[in-house]
This record gives C-alpha cells, sequence and structure tokens, in this order.
C-alpha cells in the first residue's frame, strides 16, 4: 500500500514515481504495460526482461541455478529499476512471485502498486500445455491455482488499485481503467476500483 499519496495538500509535488503491476502468472501483465506504453507513452520495464536481457532464459536459470537464485536476482532487478530516475515515468511489470519475497514486499510498500486480476477462466487456457514456466510444472492449470491461491492474499495487500482483468477484458479497456485510477491517486483522490470477482 503506498505512503506517498496522497500527498498532503501544502506539501511540494512528490517526484514522479513507477506504477507496479502485479498479479499472477500470465495475468497480463507485460502486455498491459506495453499497452500503456504505446498508447499513454509511460516508459515500459518488465522485470522479467531485464533479466532475461542479462542473464538468460528464465528456464535455464531455474534449472542451472534453483528458484533462489531466481529471486534475489529478481529482487536486485527490482530494486535497481525502482531506484533509477530514468524509470522514473515506467509501467513496470514484476515476476508473478516477486511479491512473495520479503524483500520486494517491502519495497512495494512505499510504490503505487496496481494488481492486475484475473478468473481461471481467462487465464487457464492462456498456460494450458506449458512446458516452460518452471513454476507450472508439471500439471500447469493445477499449479497456477495453487500458487493463485497461495499468493492473492499478498496481491491484496499490496494493491493501490486493483484492476478487473477478469471476462478476458481487452486490453484497452483495462488500459483505460489504469489511466484513470493513476490520474485519481496522484491528483490525490482515493481509488475507487470495484472489487471483482476471481
Ligand atoms: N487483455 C488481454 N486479452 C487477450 N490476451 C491477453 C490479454 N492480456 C494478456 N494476454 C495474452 O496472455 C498471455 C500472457 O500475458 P503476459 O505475458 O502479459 O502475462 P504476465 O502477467 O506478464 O505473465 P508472467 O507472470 O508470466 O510475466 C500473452 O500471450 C498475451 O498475449
Ligand atoms: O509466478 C512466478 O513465480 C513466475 C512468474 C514469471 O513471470 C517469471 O518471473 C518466473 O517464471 C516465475
Ligand atoms: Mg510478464
Amino acid at each position: 500500500m503506498n505512503a506517498q499519496f496522497p500527498a498532503p495538500a501544502d506539501a511540494a509535488p512528490a517526484p514522479q514515481r513507477p506504477v507496479v503491476l502485479i498479479g499472477p502468472m500470465a495475468a497480463g501483465k507485460s502486455f498491459l504495460a506495453l499497452h500503456m506504453s504505446k498508447f499513454y507513452g509511460y516508459d515500459f520495464v518488465d522485470a522479467d526482461q531485464v533479466i532475461v536481457s542479462r542473464h538468460g532464459v528464465i528456464p535455464k536459470i531455474f534449472a542451472e541455478h534453483g528458484e533462489k537464485y531466481f529471486r534475489d536476482l529478481e529482487a536486485d532487478t527490482i530494486a535497481e529499476v525502482l531506484r533509477d530516475p530514468d524509470h522514473a515515468n515506467a509501467i513496470f511489470s514484476v515476476g508473478g512471485g516477486a511479491p512473495m519475497t520479503p524483500s520486494v514486499r517491502e519495497m512495494l510498500r512505499h510504490e503505487l502498486v496496481a494488481y492486475l486480476k484475473v478468473d481461471t477462466e481467462t487465464v487457464l487456457p492462456r498456460i494450458s500445455g506449458n512446458r516452460t514456466r518452471p513454476m507450472l510444472q508439471p500439471d500447469p492449470e493445477r499449479r497456477w491455482q495453487e500458487l493463485y491461491e497461495a499468493r492473492r492474499g499478498c496481491y491484496e495487500e499490496l494493491a493501490d488499485i486493483t484492476l478487473d482483468g477478469t471476462r478476458n477484458r481487452p486490453v484497452a479497456e483495462i488500459g483505460a481503467d489504469l489511466e484513470a485510477a493513476i490520474t485519481r491517486l496522484r491528483s490525490g483522490a482515493p481509488d475507487t476500483t470495484q472489487e471483482v470477482q476471481a
């Protein structure tokens, strides 16, 4: 939950901060962040993509070094992006498991966080039969649901904005909701996003 928003009325404007997108695997975080860069002019940064560009593909990192090594790289990457003034205007998508790392969770408590919520009907076709995502093996549908149940409380706790990504909503609609919520929160008004059922 964000500590900087809203700023007191008489305070100097706070420096711009990135908006961090969280949510389960294949919810559409990276897709939405890219859309926001194309349609609203935000900087696009994706933690998984930064890791892959530096260290190679994620399945290989897991296979060669294990999950803990990946989580450390992920936490370091997120810390680096969040302190980089060049990314102050970013929509920053992070991996589905990132908020489960305590140090990441602590960083996100001080940022503007948007949680992209999805339902199983929307997401399962996107991951069905997947053989590459290490956290989803060996049974992607079952593993996705287990991870979602274990992580949803954490997503909900961190969220300043909850986005409705259920019913396969078009990214343009989700993006318009996100843009409206960012504008509202940065102007000091409370978020009125409706809770959605997943
Ligand atoms: N709103 C949408 N409508 C239709 N397809 C979508 C939508 N959002 C995402 N997708 C599709 O779902 C797939 C997963 O999306 P994406 O990679 O953005 O998920 P993610 O949340 O970033 O997952 P990860 O945690 O693995 O990084 C992509 O193939 C993308 O094209
Ligand atoms: O949900 C997860 O634990 C993961 C999600 C992906 O975005 C990657 O960060 C990686 O495959 C792990
Ligand atoms: Mg992604």
